[in-house]
């Protein structure tokens, strides 16, 4: 289907972001993180505009005709296609933070199972790797990240809030799993978005190797 874009997105601008989502959400679909359909990606356009893929396809399949213009709402933008079952995580992201323009939502194998084993706890405690420094604002090893555990939800806004509640407490928020789902993150750029992702996909499978040697 096609795309029309407001006059004030020039073309060259929306499927520059069209081609860099769907030529990340192919190289992650290839570490296996986005099977059978799931995951979901986008891109800032401008204040109110985000580039997002649209709901249903097999990521690692996608080109620019596979990602659709969503308002600030979450509501598509000149398009009938139907974006992301998920676009109100990826839109609340850029309303909270002007300076994030890319959101990654992926369901690895280890994604999945950690939001399952620390789901009653309702964090993952990460303190003492040395890749905890991948994470924008995080000089040492020692610094602490906390990453939160939502329970899964097919409401949107109930997320949401869960979301909200946690950035309003004041706690710094780089990624939340949700239970049985998926991690989100996001980053300035593309490339710390999936700095970000690759490094907490590390320190997860490093936490899980430690719950299965009882270390
Ligand atoms: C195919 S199951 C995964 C979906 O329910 C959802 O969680 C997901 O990540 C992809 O949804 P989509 O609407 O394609 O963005
Ligand atoms: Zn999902």
């Amino acid at each position: 289907m096609s795309q029309d874009l407001p006059a004030s997105i020039p073309p060259t601008l929306f499927y520059e972001r069209a081609e860099a989502i769907a030529h990340a959400a192919r190289e992650l679909a290839q570490h296996g993180w986005t099977p059978a359909t799931s995951s979901n990606f986008s891109m800032r356009v401008d204040a109110d505009h985000a580039a997002i893929t649209i709901s249903g396809r097999d990521k690692g399949k996608l080109g620019r005709d596979d990602i659709m213009l969503v308002n600030m709402d979450g509501k598509a933008v000149g398009t009938s296609s139907r974006p992301s079952a998920e676009t109100e995580l990826h839109t609340q992201v850029y309303r909270r933070w002007p300076e994030v323009n890319v959101v990654l939502h992926t369901h690895s194998h280890t994604q999945s199972v950690a939001s399952r084993l620390f789901a009653a706890e309702g964090v993952i405690r990460l303190e003492g790797w040395e890749l905890q420094k991948a994470i924008r604002g995080h000089t040492t090893h020692e610094s602490e990240l906390n990453i939160p555990v939502f329970p899964n939800t097919q409401h949107m806004p109930e997320l949401v809030a869960q979301v909200d509640a946690w950035i309003d407490s004041g706690k710094p928020l780089h990624a939340y799993l949700i239970n049985g789902h998926g991690i989100y993150t996001w980053g300035h750029d593309m490339a710390e978005a999936r700095r970000h992702l690759e490094a907490l996909e590390f320190l997860l499978e490093c936490e899980l190797d430690l719950r299965r040697l009882n270390a």
